[in-house]
């Protein structure tokens, strides 16, 4: 039987791997820096350039296709995610490696129908890996199969994570809290590549066994997350539950045993969600 979604997929590899060769090139000639919600909250020309790329690219194909943009949501755009085939983009996640030159970088773009991932596309375009998943048909780093750890001991294991942009004395001491819980649990390693989809794609490709953070967005891990659970791994909410999307919360793992020795670990709290409404503004 012919694959729905084949024709869209293809698409989106094609996008992704050409919005990596104009990062690659912005990478060289121009990082001009902006900020967003704050002075660690950075945005390039690079970022909304990439993203219009995508929008428009696919919209020519796809005209009934709805969008949830990182740029396009800081533009003021709505966050919803609803039964309409959605594609999710993340242009650069790893902005900061980006204005840095730290070299990891991705593209990222998920794609939902039903509110349920279909494929997932995550370019990490300076070292030139293109991570792929098909729900149900597995998921591949440029066409060989991955295969999350078999490793069942935390304290055999390496685990993933980030500080993100919340400079928040009280969150930013939950953060060294569960840190300093899972380090001393004691873990072999902790490591943070500096974009959230690479750190999900070393999870799937079992060079670590964890990754968490609080304080993601839906674009970060909406395509990795296929190809976590396509590698075989699983996703969590900090808490234990079963992961929200929206809800800026994740934890990515090899198998169910690691994801919940790290929840015992992690002081969890809830950054506003990603779906909650602007506030109104009333225009007497
Ligand atoms: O802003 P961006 O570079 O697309 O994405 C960020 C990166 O993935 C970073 O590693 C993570 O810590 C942040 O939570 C993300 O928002
Ligand atoms: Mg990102
Ligand atoms: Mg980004």
């Amino acid at each position: 039987m012919s694959d729905l979604w084949q024709n869209a997929m293809d698409h989106a590899v094609a996008i992704a791997r050409k919005s990596g060769e104009l990062v690659r090139e912005a990478l060289r000639d121009d990082r001009k820096v902006m900020t967003k919600s704050s002075s660690i909250d950075l945005v390039t020309k690079t970022d909304q350039k990439v993203e219009q790329l995508i929008i428009q690219s696919v919209r020519e194909k796809f005209p009934s296709h709805r969008f949830i943009g990182e740029e396009s949501v800081a533009a003021g755009e709505t966050c919803d995610l609803t039964d309409t085939p959605t594609w999710i983009i993340d242009p650069i996640d790893g902005t900061t490696n980006f204005v840095h030159a730290f070299p990891f970088v991705a593209v990222s773009i998920g794609f939902y129908v039903n509110k349920q991932s279909e494929f997932a596309v995550v370019f990490s375009c300076l070292e030139d890996k293109m991570f792929t998943a098909r729900r149900g048909g597995g998921a591949f780093c440029n066409g060989e199969p991955l295969q999350v750890s078999d490793q069942e001991d935390v304290r055999q294991s390496i685990i993933a994570t980030e500080f993100g942009s919340n400079r928040d004395v009280e969150a930013v001491d939950k953060i060294f809290s569960s840190l300093r819980n899972i380090l001393c649990l004691p873990v072999q390693g902790v490591r943070s590549a500096g974009t959230a989809a690479i750190n999900m794609c070393l999870v799937a490709s079992g060079c670590v066994e964890a990754y968490y953070e609080i304080g993601v967005h839906v674009w970060d891990v909406a395509a990795a997350s296929l190809i976590v659970s396509e590698a075989g791994g699983v996703l969590m909410d900090v808490d234990g539950g079963a992961v929200d999307l929206m809800s800026r919360r994740i934890i990515a793992a090899n198998n169910r045993t690691i994801a919940e020795n790290l929840v015992k670990e992690i002081e969890s709290f809830s950054p506003t969600r990603d779906d909650t409404p602007p506030p109104q503004v009333n225009h007497y």
